[in-house]
């Protein structure tokens, strides 16, 4: 059969969950990177015996803690999501270990068996967001899409967010015919070429 991507995006309020990162490196930099340009308000804690210069910068921007020491499994108390990164591959399976016995969600980012969840490209244009994900075969596919997405997104999508937003509300009827005045007044703008009926 053909590969398809089974994985099932889900959009995380991360500003009430804790989010735990062992590692203060690269590649934690460029996780903690991208989870708070899509999330500024996540609550992100530390853990790691030496952070790299970028690291300290961006945590201390964010407020993010940055604990000093080794990993060990009291710092998952209290945890939702734990990203692992560091540079002993050890020590990043048993925060999988311990994380499975939780019933955490884990992700050692740079060894998806041992990846609950994977990190997305994601593009945000006010309060629409796409996430992206290549199953894990391709990042840089995934870098790619998001950035020729950013640049074909109209920044003003936001508006038509907000607009029908407000009209859904003064809507009147039962459910059906919501949907049914909604879908009638946005036909318009899917291509006529394509006639789609949901
Ligand atoms: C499985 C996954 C697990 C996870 O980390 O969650 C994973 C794993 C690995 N990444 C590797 C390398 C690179 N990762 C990037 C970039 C990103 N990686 C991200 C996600 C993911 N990376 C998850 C799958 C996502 C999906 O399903 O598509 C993004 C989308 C989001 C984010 O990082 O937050 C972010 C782009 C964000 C953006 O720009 O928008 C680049 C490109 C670059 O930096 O320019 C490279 C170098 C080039 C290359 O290899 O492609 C390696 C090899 C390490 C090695 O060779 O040693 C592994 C391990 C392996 O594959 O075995
Ligand atoms: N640099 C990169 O872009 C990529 C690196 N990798 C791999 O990912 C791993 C990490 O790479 P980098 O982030 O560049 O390494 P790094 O050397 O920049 O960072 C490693 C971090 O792990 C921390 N650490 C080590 N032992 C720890 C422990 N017991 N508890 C808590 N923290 C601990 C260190 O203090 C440091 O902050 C390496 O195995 C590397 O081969 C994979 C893909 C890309």
């Amino acid at each position: 059969m053909e590969d398809r991507n089974n994985l099932y995006p889900i959009f995380l309020k991360v500003e009430q969950l804790n989010v735990l990162i062992v590692g203060g490196g690269n590649v934690a930099l460029e996780k903690l990177n991208f989870l708070l340009k899509s999330s500024p308000n996540a609550k992100v804690q530390m853990i790691a015996p030496f952070y790299r210069a970028e690291t300290i910068a961006l945590a201390t921007e964010y407020g993010v803690e940055m604990l000093d020491g080794v990993y060990n499994d009291l710092h998952l108390s209290n945890k939702h999501i734990v990203i692992a990164t560091t540079d002993n591959v050890d020590v990043n399976i048993e925060v999988y270990q311990d994380c499975k016995q939780r019933n955490i969600l884990v992700n050692v980012a740079d060894n998806p068996p041992y990846c609950d969840f994977y990190m997305g490209g994601i593009v945000t244009k006010g309060n629409v967001k796409i996430a992206i994900s290549t199953n894990g075969k391709s990042p840089t596919t995934a870098k790619r899409l998001r950035q020729s997405f950013e640049d074909v997104i109209p920044d003003n999508i936001d508006d038509m967010v907000k607009n029908l937003n407000i009209f859904r509300k003064t809507i009147k009827g039962d459910f059906e015919e919501k949907v049914e005045t909604l879908n009638e007044f946005t036909k318009g703008l899917i291509s006529k070429k394509e006639v789609h009926h949901d």
